[in-house]
């Protein structure tokens, strides 16, 4: 039980980004000390939400807080100051945010029939987005308060004419749209935002967003507005763009109890390790498995965009369950298409790239399985996040090859058990290598090319990882394909590799999601 002086954020030093920091450092350093739980909070009984909001709360069947939402409820909604905000995926952030955007409105009468934007809350991802937007939906029910979004792939003309006319009280939208919404006039003085919100925050500022988050709180903020960070990863990397937004006072609320894992006790965690070339054969024989549980809706992320594709398409004709892939480049409508039939399908595998690794509230997700290690730890710890919500169970698998040491070394403190699949019988190896290698050998080339960018950090110590294109040549099939090795060897992907693994030893995992070909400081447009 750990009673965190973090409540009393204001009496850390002035400077927020020591604010920070030392919040990093009192959440680490408080291991004896004892987590208070909040006391059990009824939206019912709490202040500051609107009557017309308890009534839509209870409607959708929440009458009691979760613990961040009865922190926030408490420490959070009864003033005005900046907050940080830190619990573990799945236990209610969202509802915690818009309870404050719908009340920092709510306090000045006017806002009941306003035409401003009186809250913008920026999401990673339009999936996310569009999350955010039907749950806000949901808590105004029946109030005046008006709720948009602009998303990229959105009519913007559209997007402009709602915000024009007033529709967009709560304005929900992904970093690069609403700044280009901000270089329109009429947009920017539309807006008098009460609350200025960042859900993943600590993606925002990781994707190379963080200038234009800069940008859009310069042109968002007022001196009254509340800026709030929402997250279950706040690295300390995010300290100092925090900073520009939270200004110099901000509470830091943080849920996690630094005794406990940041993962769900109630997910059990299992890592398959393979050979390399063993990696499709148990990553579907895992698959198979899991399909013959009652009710099998299953996550599987995939470090490439071609990988989602690729191995949707594979496996799909050796598993009897419904199969779905997504990733961002679908168009927003088979984008929005692929999400809600995945979300209403009583059983399926949706193949995707890490676009819904954050935050997506998928109903009922049995497991999420990961083939090949994410990019760091806190991706590992969002990924997982998709099972397990609101308190139910789930699973979680890592399927990796033995190469993948550096990051398994990285999860040493979480509770990970080693799992053995059930291995594909010989004439089902036989089958599927058939279908394998009746794909073009040029599909299957370009697919390992982002490949070998991605994972690189595999094949730099050659010492340990052998001939890395051989490697994925037999993985893919195309081991007695010399052009195959041919059009490898000349790519640009694969020399930047074999350049970067004359370095002797293993250059370890890396901490960061900078990309191993990211010259230091170069923004990290990570694609997915
Ligand atoms: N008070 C509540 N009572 C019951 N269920 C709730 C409550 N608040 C939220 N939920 C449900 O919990 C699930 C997770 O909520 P939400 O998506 O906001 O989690 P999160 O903390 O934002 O997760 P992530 O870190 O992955 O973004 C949703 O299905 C939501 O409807």
């Amino acid at each position: 039980m750990i009673k965190l002086p973090l409540r009393h954020a204001s009496a850390f030093s002035r400077c927020p980004s020591l604010q920070l920091r030392s919040f990093h450092r009192t959440v680490q350093a408080s291991k004896e000390a004892t987590i208070v739980p909040p006391t059990e909070v009824l939206f019912s009984e709490s202040k500051g939400i609107a009557e017309t909001v308890k009534k839509n709360l209870s409607a959708n069947g929440f009458l009691k807080a979760t613990s961040v939402q009865g922190r926030v409820i408490q420490e959070v909604l009864s003033n005005q100051e900046n907050a940080v905000v830190q619990a573990k995926t799945g236990t209610g952030k969202t509802l915690a945010f818009l309870l404050v955007a719908i009340k920092d409105m709510l306090k000045g009468k006017s806002a009941l029939h306003s035409k401003k934007i009186h809250s913008v809350i920026l999401s990673p991802t339009r999936e996310l987005a569009l999350q955010i937007f039907e749950e806000a939906k949901k808590l105004t029910a029946g109030t005046n308060i008006k709720t948009s979004f602009c998303i990229g792939g959105n009519s913007k003309a559209m997007e402009q004419r709602t915000i024009r006319k007033g529709f967009a009280n709560i304005l929900i939208a992904t970093p690069g749209r609403m700044n280009d919404h901000l270089s329109n006039p009429e947009v920017r003085s539309s807006i008098m935002a009460n609350s200025f919100i960042l859900d993943e925050a600590d993606r925002l500022m990781d994707m190379g967003f963080a200038d234009t988050i800069k940008d859009i709180h310069r042109d968002v903020a007022r001196p009254f507005t509340r800026r709030l960070c929402f997250s279950a990863t706040m690295p300390p990397k995010v300290s100092d763009v925090f900073e520009v937004i939270l200004g110099d006072k901000m509470k830091i609320v943080n849920c996690l109890d630094p005794n406990e894992p940041p993962t769900h006790e109630r997910v059990p965690q299992f890592v398959v390790q393979t050979k390399f070339d063993s990696l499709f054969h148990d990553s579907l024989s895992l698959l198979r498995d899991l399909s013959k549980q009652p009710s099998p809706r299953i996550i599987v992320f995939l470090p490439t965009i071609g990988m989602v594709d690729f191995v949707a398409d594979l496996f799909r004709s050796h598993l009897s369950i419904p199969c779905f892939s997504l990733h961002s480049r679908l168009s927003t409508s088979d984008r929005r298409r692929i999400t809600d039939r995945f979300r209403r399908a009583p059983k399926g595998i949706l193949f995707a790239t890490d676009v819904v690794a954050r935050g997506m509230d998928f109903p009922n997700v049995s497991q999420v399985v990961q083939i090949f290690s994410p990019s760091t730890l806190d991706d590992y710890i969002h990924r997982i996040g998709r099972t397990g919500r609101a308190g139910k169970d789930g699973e979680s698998y890592l399927v990796v090859p033995k190469q993948e040491q550096p990051f398994l070394r990285s999860l040493s403190k979480l509770p990970i058990q080693n799992h053995s699949v059930n291995k594909l019988s010989d004439e089902e190896i036989t089958d599927f290598n058939r279908d394998l290698s009746s794909l073009p050998m040029e599909t299957r080339t370009d697919i390992i090319k982002p490949l070998y960018s991605a994972k690189s950090h595999i094949f730099e110590n050659r010492s340990q990882s052998g001939d890395p294109t051989e490697l994925v040549l037999k993985l893919f099939g195309l081991e007695d394909e010399p052009l195959a090795k041919k059009e490898l060897m000349s790519s640009v992907y694969i020399k930047n590799v074999i350049r970067k693994s004359s370095f002797k030893g293993d250059r370890g995992f890396r901490r960061d999601s900078r990309r191993p070909f990211q010259r230091k400081g170069q923004k990290s447009f990570r694609r997915f």
